[in-house]
């Protein structure tokens, strides 16, 4: 048996036994020169950074495009570093799933420290301040969850913390945008050294949400006479601070038990799943798909690994929206939603089994390959419709990824303007009236307000993933019963006519009336769900 915090050089041939990659550098040497000269540090130790972007630092110190190591920050979740670093020696095994039931292993050893930076935490909270001071630091990466941007309420409004991060002192900040920006202070008033916050989360023009969320506090500072417009001016100019647009793509579960008794059966010791308080999902292994796409605009004042050497795409500002686009808005998550809905309905735990279900497989590639690929744009570096088609033929059936409708669930509120919203928004620019003629989009966002009844098509009770909308939207829908006369345009009319929520008034665009109709089939009674998935299905199939 090997564990994590083995000495991998002395214990080479055992973990050669066990079917584990090592490192190719001497971690220690690695965490010195990461102490003296930080290059990198990520945001959001999860379970994608642990799986994709440690793996290409480890790729970078093996073939020495690089010396120093990541630096971890966790802003949310404080027990992520205590229990899932520290213990580790800030280690992970990369485990990825072939379709054929294989297990690739890696030790990966990239990680310098893991800091939990938090006003709570001052330790953490000076440390990673003197870090962001240094002029070796290039690239700040971050994959913190859409909700992580988030500085407004369900209305648009400043939410309570961004306005106390506003009117209060960058040291005190709370929020992830005020305690960010609170770090780029910092590095200006230490000399103003330049750096590149790239976002790597699943969202459109992610890079444009982050600078604006960290202009609208510090904007907000400026006003209050807390910071100067010499710090503006730093953040504004994208020689000083750009904040890279970026597409990321790799399917990572949580760390899964089945992996976990195949990983002790194969001589792994380190196996057991944390579920920490804060509903983050981590063990000492992460478990994701061969798959993997980074593409990022190439904009970093300060210089840069070579990231072109671990496999990431390097290109301007309109080629990663377009490859963005593809992915995020069009070609496969949109796609996921509509399985994560269902799936809950339905019943399901596991993605793989559910593109075996005929209704729900129609349904995507019906929303796929009939309303998303027709309006996007071909990004060129990759062709939109081989990804679509490796998605739904190799990735979502892949049984030996564990991914389940209940992870991908989480916070769906967040999700449906870009996953949903853009697609809509291309039909409206195409010809206003051609919404009315889309099918499955009004189906799935029904199946949301269905979802948010928290009931499933056999009329039982089933837990919703956490959502920071969920308290707010589910009373709209708490009284209607399956099978009863319920008014749904009543029920409907606060939730569809949200533009926070779907990106759009759905009444104002003429789609409402069609997520109405297809919610009233979808409640008529326990069953409701699968008769109109059916119905769909045998409406649709042959136009496939
Ligand atoms: N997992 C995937 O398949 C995948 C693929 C592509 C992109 N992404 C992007 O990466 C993000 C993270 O995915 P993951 O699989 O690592 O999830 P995860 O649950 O394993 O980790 C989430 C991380 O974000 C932190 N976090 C959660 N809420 C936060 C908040 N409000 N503020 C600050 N930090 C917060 C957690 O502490 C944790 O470090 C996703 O939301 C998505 O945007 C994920
Ligand atoms: O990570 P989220 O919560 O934004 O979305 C859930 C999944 O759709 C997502 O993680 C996909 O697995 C990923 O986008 C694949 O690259």
């Amino acid at each position: 048996m090997v564990k994590l915090t083995d000495d991998y050089q002395a214990k080479a041939a055992d973990f050669k036994a066990a079917g584990i990659a090592v490192p190719q550098f001497d971690q220690e040497q690695m965490k010195q020169t990461t102490e003296a000269n930080p290059v990198w540090v990520h945001f959001g130790g999860g379970n994608l950074f642990r799986c994709f972007h440690a793996k290409i630092a480890q790729d970078l110190l093996n073939n020495g495009s690089l010396k120093s190591g990541v630096v971890v920050a966790e802003t949310y979740d404080g027990d992520v570093p205590a229990d899932i670093y520290k213990p580790y020696n800030d280690r992970v095994l990369q485990v990825v799933m072939q379709p054929d039931g294989t297990l690739d292993k890696t030790l990966i050893a990239s990680v310098a420290e893991a800091i939990y930076y938090n006003k709570t935490n001052p330790e953490g909270w000076e440390h990673l301040k003197e870090i962001f001071t240094k002029p070796s630091l290039q690239l700040v990466t971050m994959s913190i969850t859409e909700k992580g941007y988030q500085l407004t309420d369900i209305n648009g409004k400043l939410t309570p913390a961004a306005e106390a991060d506003i009117a209060g002192k960058p040291d005190d900040a709370t929020t992830n945008m005020g305690a960010i920006a609170r770090l780029l202070l910092a590095r200006y008033e230490a000399g103003a050294k330049p750096i590149a916050m790239v976002s790597t989360d699943n969202f459109s023009e992610n890079g444009k949400r982050y600078e604006d969320g960290i202009l609208t506090i510090a904007k907000g500072w400026a006003k209050h006479g807390t910071v100067t417009q010499g710090f503006i001016d730093y953040l504004t100019d994208p020689k000083q601070v750009s904040f890279p647009w970026s597409m990321i793509d790799r399917i990572t579960p949580n760390p899964a038990q089945n992996v976990a008794d195949k990983l002790k059966a194969e001589g792994f010791e380190d196996t057991t799943i944390v579920h920490t308080p804060k509903h983050t999902n981590i063990a000492p292994f992460g478990n994701t798909e061969e798959t993997h796409y980074l593409v990022i605009e190439d904009s970093f004042p300060n210089g840069r690994p070579a990231l072109e050497n671990a496999g990431v795409i390097l290109t301007d500002r309109d080629t990663v929206n377009d490859a963005d686009q593809m992915k995020v808005t069009a070609c496969l998550n949109p796609l996921h939603t509509a399985l994560a809905i269902y799936g809950n309905l339905l019943g399901y735990t596991s993605i793989a089994a559910e593109v075996e279900n005929p209704n729900l497989l129609t349904l995507i590639k019906y929303l796929g390959y009939k309303e998303d690929l027709p309006v996007v744009k071909d990004p060129k570096i990759i062709d939109p419709k081989k990804f679509l088609d490796q998605l739904v033929t190799k990735r979502l059936p892949n049984k030996n990824i564990p991914d389940t409708p209940q992870r991908i669930a989480s916070d769906t509120s967040q999700k449906l303007p870009i996953r949903y919203g853009v697609t809509i928004q291309h039909y409206l620019d195409k010809d206003p009236e051609s919404v009315k003629q889309l099918k499955a989009i009004p189906l799935i966002l029904a199946g949301w307000c269905r979802y948010l009844m928290a009931l499933d098509d056999k009329g039982n009770d089933f837990t919703p993933s956490r959502d920071p909308l969920l308290d707010q939207l589910q009373p709209y829908v708490a009284d209607i019963k399956l099978g009863s006369d319920a008014d749904v345009h009543a029920a409907l009319k606060p939730i569809l006519s949200n533009a926070q929520i779907f990106g759009h008034d759905l009444y104002q665009i003429g789609l409402a009336d069609q997520v109405e109709a297809d919610f009233k089939k979808l409640i008529a009674g326990p069953g409701a769900v699968t008769k109109t998935l059916e119905q769909f299905r045998q409406d649709h199939e042959k136009e496939l």
